[in-house]
């Protein structure tokens, strides 16, 4: 029964398909591939901090929505994010998600 559960609720890495297509969408928008890990990396840089917080907290209230959370470093106007999935080890369809939104929610 458990056992059944765990496996309903295993988060799917992407196929190579899905990396062929997607990879090349988000290096257009400056998303970096980790070295050494299976994760993208992009940098943000505001105004001020006032302008970066108010990002951080926008994409932290779509994080707890989709029960997926960035790996984020921020020093006043600068955010610094790695996306990856914990749950299957690499990138999966919500890092793509949460990317997207991370990208829209940095322009508001
Ligand atoms: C228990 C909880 O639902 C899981 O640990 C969620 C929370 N947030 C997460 N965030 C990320 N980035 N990857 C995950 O695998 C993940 N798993």
């Amino acid at each position: 029964m458990f056992a059944l559960l765990f496996q309903a609720s295993k988060i799917q890495g992407l196929s190579e398909e899905e990396r062929d297509h997607l990879l090349p969408l988000l290096r257009n928008a400056q998303w970096v591939e980790v070295v050494g890990r299976d994760a993208i990396y992009k940098e943000f840089i505001f105004k001020d901090f006032n302008q970066a917080f108010g990002f951080m907290s926008r994409v932290a209230l779509q994080a707890e929505k989709m029960d997926h959370h960035p790996e984020w470093f921020n020093v006043y106007n600068k955010v610094q994010i790695t996306l990856s999935t914990h749950d299957c080890g690499g990138l999966s369809q919500r890092d793509i998600t949460l990317a997207t939104f991370v990208d829209q929610a940095s322009v508001l």
